[in-house]
């Protein structure tokens, strides 16, 4: 949440391509950039439990599985509520943790609608036909319409991979802009699918192209790619956001997503948004992580900080 306790929404600007169209990003200098990260001492050891609550609060907790069914959800949901067991959170001197949202398919929206209610812990759905985005634009607009009427706050849609491949970005523009008004109130987070994208210079443009047309957040992956989230990709779209912000002054969130499953990804995704962005952008409305299977691992990690042991790992087997 923002300083004034809401969660402001992004109004975006006109199409400008001059913001990008002469950018070329430099891999091998991002590569370097990025892989200097997880060495940096940004985030100081002793304050890693913090950070690894914190992290907590940024997960997008989700499941998107074709075998998906009311009670795993209702499950997934009753660990959003109580994402670490109380004796770990009392030992880390915290009275209550949350995460940031549970992310599902649109017909599972009820389900979680139904079972976060009262714990304000906001549902989010994928939409426009996650994960290939390859329906009709008007089916992908009515399913976003779809979401939101089930009760979903945030809206996660997937870009049209063959506008940003073939340089169209008007018209990737356009129907992102309308994939924003079907949103309504909801948030709005633009999934790149950045494996799919081929060069870090169109990571670029596509982020700026999605921020342009009103994105709340970018987001990596769908978690269905060939290659999901890494960091030089992360870096660029943080760059990205960054001259966004410096231009309009509007603050975009970023959202790794697929294939993030340890603490130590949390800590590296933590330190590049510390690093690049400063602590602001370390919080749930300005960061998540989305994540399957990536809580386990954060709540075994607390619990060896708290009691020095480590318990078997399917002891934290859910999420
Ligand atoms: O949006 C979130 C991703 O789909 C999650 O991907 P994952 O299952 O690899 O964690």
């Amino acid at each position: 949440m923002s300083e004034n306790g809401t969660f402001p929404r992004m109004t975006g600007t006109e199409f400008t391509p001059e913001w990008f169209e002469n950018v070329s990003v430099n891999r091998s200098a991002a590569e370097r950039r990025a892989a200097s990260l997880p060495g940096r001492r940004t985030v100081k050891k002793d304050h890693q439990a913090a950070w690894l609550a914190r992290a907590i609060t940024c997960i997008d907790l989700t499941t998107l599985a074709g075998d998906d069914t009311a009670g795993r959800v209702q499950r997934l949901c009753a660990k959003a509520r109580q994402p670490l067991r109380p004796d770990l959170l009392a030992a880390l001197g915290l009275e209550m943790l949350t995460v940031g949202a549970v992310c599902v398919y649109p017909t599972m929206v009820p389900h979680a609608v139904k079972a976060l209610d009262g714990s304000g812990i906001p549902v989010a759905s994928v939409a426009t036909g996650f994960p290939a985005g390859l329906t009709p634009l008007p089916l992908r607009l009515a399913e976003i319409r779809y979401a939101v009427d089930q009760g979903a706050a945030e809206i996660d849609i997937v870009i049209t991979r063959e506008q940003a491949l073939t340089g169209n970005w008007a018209a990737l523009y356009d129907e992102i802009r309308q994939m924003r008004e079907a949103c309504g109130d909801a948030h709005m987070k633009a999934i790149l699918a950045t494996g799919d994208l081929k060069t870090l210079t169109n990571v670029y443009k596509a982020s700026m192209v999605a921020m342009q047309a009103g994105a709340d957040f970018i987001k990596t992956s769908t978690g269905k790619e060939e290659v999901n989230a890494t960091l030089p990709v992360s870096l660029t779209m943080v760059r990205a956001l960054r001259d966004f912000g410096d231009r309009t002054g509007q603050r975009v969130g970023f959202k790794p997503a697929g294939g993030l499953k340890t603490a130590k990804d949390a800590m590296n995704w933590l330190i590049l948004m510390k690093e690049e962005m400063g602590s602001r952008w370390c919080m749930p409305d300005l960061f998540r992580i989305g994540a399957s299977s990536m809580l386990g691992d954060i709540e075994r990690q607390l619990e060896h900080h708290v009691t020095g042991r480590y318990s078997a790992a399917n002891r934290h087997a859910l999420a």
